[in-house]
C-alpha cells in the first residue's frame, strides 16, 4: 500500500488504494447529471493511527541505516553476546596474544638481523660466496643497531621513570603490548581452532564480511575473490534481503544450483533461502538477489484464495494461484498453455488443480470438461457447470473419456478450419482471441480439460476394441488424444490441466509431458520424480521438489517450460498456493452456473445434454490420421508397435492362438516372407531362446531340421509388454 495521504475529512484520514478513477461524464443525456468527484478506494484511519504509522515508518527507516547486525533484535542480541563473550575472555586471551606477538616479533627481528631475505636470494642464485662479504657487513651493522637501540630504549625508560614517573612507561607498555597482541591474534580459520560449544547463526552472518566467508566456504567464490554489495543486507520484517554482484569469473546460475551449500554456509534450512538472478536492465548474469527468511515461510497459515469470493473471473487473465515466500502474488496463466501437476499423495494436488478450474467456472464464456480419475467428491461442485463430467476411472468412464476427447479433438480441428476462414480483423494470427471466445456465435469458447489422477486413465491396459485383444489399449488411445489436444489445442483455445501422483515416464510419456508447458511439482520423494514433472535438466539447475517438506502442503515449484506465458522458463518459482475449500468452490460454481444461464452458455452435461455428438465420417477419417500422427510422433502407441522388435511384431500377426510347441523355422520364416537364417538371427537378437534341441524332426520331415519354439516367442512378447 502506498504512503497514507491525509484529507480534511472530519472523521479521520483517508488512505487511497490504487484503483481506477472514473472519467466524469461530459456529453450525452447523462451530462445533466452532476458529475461526481473522483472515487477513492481507501481505508479510513484516525489521526492517532496516522501518527503511529508515521512514527513506525521513521523508526523502520532509522533501523535500516544501522549496520546489518544491529538491525534486528535477534542479530543485535547475537552481536552483543559475541562482544560480551570476547570481553569475558579478554584477560586470558590478551596475555596469550601478547606472548604470541612477542614470538612473532622476535622471529621477525632475527630474520632482519640475519639479513635472511638477501641471504636466501643469494643462496638460491648460487651467489652466496660472492655476496657473503656484503651480508656479513650488514649483519654486523644490524647487530650494532640492535644493541644501540635496546640500550637507548632502556636508558630512555630509566630517565623517564626518574623524571616523569611510571605513567608514560605504563602507557607506552600498554600500546606496545596491544600492538604485540594484534600481531599475535589468531585469524579466523587458522589452524589450531578446535570444536567449540555453540552454533552458527544466520543473523550474525548477514554482516558483509561474514557473507564473503560464507560464499567462500560454500565454494561459490575463490579464496581471494570478493563480493560487491549492490544492496546491503536489510531486514524487511520477515527476513533479510540483499543484492550482490559476484566476481567477474562467477555466474549467478551456478550459485542458484548450489543453493544448499550456501544455505549450509549461512546456517539456514534451504527452504528459508531464496536465491534469484536479477534480470533485465537492472541485472546481469552475475547479479543475485538473496532473501533469507527469519522462519520457514511455507509453514505459515495458508492464504485463502480470492476466487472464493470473486463474483466472476475472466480466464484470459492469469488466475490467482498463490504467493512466493516473500509474499509476492503468483498468477497462473491458463490460456495458450497446459498444466501438469505432480506430487506424492496428500500434498494438495487436487486443491491446486481446482484453483484454475474454479476460475474457469467463474467465467461464463469458458467450457469445462472434467474427468476425476479418483472418483470422490473433490470435483463434484463442477458438475453444475461442466460441459462434460466424468467421475471415476472404471472402463466405462475411460471409454466415455475417449469419446469426449475425440469430440474435443474434432472441435480443435474444426476450429482451425473456421479460424483460417475468418477475416484478418477478427482473427489476426490464426489463433483465438478474447472476442472470438466470448462470442457464442463463433462457438469457440475457451475450453479447459481437467483430469485428476490421470494415471488411472493412461495406464488402462484394456483393449480398445474388444474383438482385438492385442490391439491398441484404452490408455494408449487416451494418451494420443491428450497429446494431440495439448499440442494443437492451445491456439484453438484448449488448455489441459492434468494431475497425477505417479509422474513417471511410463505413466506420462515424454511425448505428452513435452506438450504440457506449465508444470507444478509439489513434494515428491526423489529428485528424479521432480525432474519427471519439471523436465530434464531442472535438477541440475537447482530445481528439486523432493527438497520440499511433507509439512509444506500446497507448496510447489512452478515452471513455465514453454515460454508461452510470462512465467520464467529458466527458474521455477516456489509457490505457496492459495487454499480454496470445497464449500467455496461449490458456491463459486453456483455463481458460475447463474452467469452461464444468463449468458446462455450452459451446455452439455450441466444442461442435461449428456448425449455426445456423432462425428461425421470425414472428420473421423481426418482425425484417425492427424491424432495418431501428432500423438504418435512423441507419445506412446501400442506396446507391440513401439517396444516389440520388428520380428516379434510380424510374428504376433501370423502365429495362431492354438499353435504351440516347435515349428520348422523355414515355415515360420516363410509366413513373414523372411529367410530361415534371417529369422533365426533376429530372434536371437530379440532375446528369444532357441529350443534346447534346435534341430528336430517335425512336420513329417525325414531329417532333423532347424526349429523355433512358438511358446518362447509368446513368452518374449508377454515379457516385453509387461515391462512396457
Ligand atoms: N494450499 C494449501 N495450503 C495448505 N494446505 C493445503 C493446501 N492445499 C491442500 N492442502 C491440504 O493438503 C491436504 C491434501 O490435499 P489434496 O487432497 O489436494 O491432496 P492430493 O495430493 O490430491 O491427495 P491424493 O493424492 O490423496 O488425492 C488437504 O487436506 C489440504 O488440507
Amino acid at each position: 500500500m502506498s504512503e497514507p495521504m491525509p484529507t480534511d475529512d472530519a472523521m479521520g484520514k483517508l488512505v487511497p488504494f490504487p484503483g481506477p478513477v472514473p472519467e466524469p461524464v461530459t456529453s450525452g443525456p447523462a451530462a445533466e447529471v452532476e458529475p461526481a468527484g473522483p472515487v477513492l478506494d481507501a481505508e479510513l484511519i484516525t489521526d492517532e493511527e496516522y501518527r503511529r504509522s508515521k512514527a513506525r515508518q521513521l523508526a523502520e527507516s532509522a533501523v535500516s541505516r544501522l549496520p546489518a547486525q544491529w538491525q534486528t533484535r535477534e542479530s543485535a542480541r547475537q552481536a552483543g553476546a559475541e562482544l560480551a563473550g570476547r570481553a569475558v575472555l579478554a584477560p586470558v586471551q590478551f596475555p596469550a596474544a601478547v606472548g604470541r606477538g612477542l614470538a612473532v616479533s622476535a622471529r621477525a627481528w632475527w630474520q632482519w638481523v640475519r639479513v635472511a631475505d638477501f641471504y636466501d636470494a643469494s643462496k638460491a642464485a648460487e651467489k652466496l660466496a660472492d655476496r657473503w662479504q656484503e651480508i656479513a657487513v650488514i649483519r654486523r651493522r644490524r647487530g650494532v643497531i640492535t644493541v644501540v637501540a635496546s640500550s637507548a630504549t632502556a636508558l630512555g625508560g630509566l630517565i623517564t621513570e626518574l623524571t616523569a614517573g611510571s605513567l608514560p612507561l605504563l602507557v607506552t607498555g600498554g600500546a606496545v603490548s596491544t600492538a604485540l597482541a594484534v600481531a599475535g591474534r589468531r585469524k579466523d580459520g587458522a589452524g589450531g581452532r578446535s570444536t567449540q560449544l555453540g552454533s552458527r547463526s544466520l543473523a550474525w552472518l548477514m554482516n558483509g564480511d561474514h557473507l564473503v566467508v560464507a560464499f567462500r566456504d560454500a565454494k561459490l567464490i575463490g579464496k581471494d575473490e570478493r563480493l560487491m554489495l549492490v544492496k546491503a543486507p536489510r531486514h524487511d520484517g520477515t527476513g533479510w534481503a540483499l543484492t550482490i554482484d559476484l566476481p567477474p569469473s562467477r555466474k549467478a546460475s551456478d550459485v542458484i544450483s548450489k543453493r544448499e551449500s550456501l544455505a549450509s554456509a549461512l546456517a539456514v534450512d534451504e527452504v528459508r533461502l531464496i536465491v534469484e538472478r536479477v534480470r533485465g536492465d537492472d541485472g546481469h548474469a552475475g547479479r543475485l538477489a538473496l532473501w533469507v527468511g527469519d522462519a520457514d515461510p511455507y509453514a505459515a497459515a495458508p492464504i485463502a484464495s480470492p476466487l472464493g469470493t470473486a463474483a466472476s473471473w475472466d480466464l484470459w487473465n492469469p488466475v490467482p494461484f498463490g504467493t512466493t515466500a516473500r509474499g509476492t502474488d503468483v498468477r497462473l496463466p491458463v490460456v495458450w498453455t497446459s498444466l501438469l501437476i505432480g506430487a506424492i499423495p496428500r500434498q494438495g494436488k487436487t486443491f491446486v488443480a481446482r484453483l484454475p478450474l474454479t476460475a474457469a467456472a467463474l467465467d461464463p464464456h469458458v467450457r469445462i470438461i472434467i474427468a476425476d480419475g479418483k472418483g470422490g467428491k473433490d470435483f463434484r461442485p463442477f458438475e453444475q457447470v461442466a460441459h462434460r463430467f466424468i467421475r471415476g476411472a472404471r472402463e466405462s468412464d475411460a471409454r466415455r473419456l475417449i469419446r469426449v476427447l475425440e469430440e474435443c479433438a474434432a472441435d480443435v480441428a474444426d476450429r482451425f478450419d473456421r479460424l483460417s476462414e475468418m477475416d484478418d480483423e477478427l482473427c489476426p494470427e490464426s489463433k483465438v482471441t478474447p472476442e472470438i471466445t466470448r462470442d457464442p456465435a463463433h462457438g469457440m469458447p475457451l475450453t479447459v480439460v481437467g483430469i485428476d489422477e490421470v494415471q488411472n486413465f493412461l495406464g488402462m491396459d484394456v483393449p480398445l476394441d474388444e474383438d482385438e485383444p492385442k490391439g491398441k489399449k484404452i490408455g494408449t488411445r487416451i494418451c494420443e488424444l491428450l497429446t494431440y489436444i495439448a499440442k494443437t489445442g492451445p491456439a484453438a483455445g484448449y488448455s489441459l490441466i492434468l494431475a497425477t501422483q505417479k509422474p513417471d515416464a511410463k505413466v506420462i510419456p515424454d511425448g505428452l509431458r513435452g506438450q504440457l508447458g506449465t508444470r507444478f511439482a509439489l513434494k515428491v520423494m526423489t529428485y528424479q520424480a521432480s525432474e519427471t514433472i519439471l523436465g530434464a535438466g531442472t535438477y541440475k539447475a537447482g530445481m528439486d521438489a523432493s527438497r520440499l517438506l511433507t509439512s509444506h502442503k500446497g507448496v510447489g515449484l512452478l515452471l513455465g517450460a514453454d515460454g508461452e506465458t510470462e512465467l520464467d522458463a529458466g527458474t521455477a518459482t516456489t509457490v505457496r498456493t492459495h487454499l480454496l475449500h470445497i464449500r467455496e468452490i461449490r458456491q463459486a460454481c453456483e455463481r458460475g452456473r447463474a452467469l452461464r444461464e444468463q449468458a446462455g452458455t450452459l451446455t452439455g452435461d450441466a444442461a442435461g445434454q449428456r448425449e455426445l455428438s456423432e462425428m461425421d465420417a470425414g472428420m473421423a477419417a481426418r482425425l484417425a490420421d492427424e491424432v495418431v500422427t501428432t500423438g504418435g510422433e512423441n507419445g506412446p502407441v501400442d506396446a507391440e508397435m513401439v517396444e516389440l522388435p520388428e520380428v516379434l511384431g510380424l510374428l504376433v500377426e501370423v502365429i495362431e492362438d492354438e499353435e504351440h510347441g516347435v515349428i520348422a523355422t523355414e515355415e515360420l520364416a516363410g509366413r513373414i516372407g523372411w529367410t530361415a537364417k534371417a529369422l533365426g538371427e533376429a530372434l536371437r537378437r530379440a532375446g528369444v531362446p532357441a529350443p534346447s534341441t534346435p534341430r528336430q524332426r517335425v512336420g513329417g520331415s525325414v531329417h532333423a531340421i532347424s526349429v523355433t519354439d512358438l511358446d518362447a516367442i509368446r513368452a518374449a512378447v508377454v515379457e516385453l509388454n509387461d515391462g512396457h
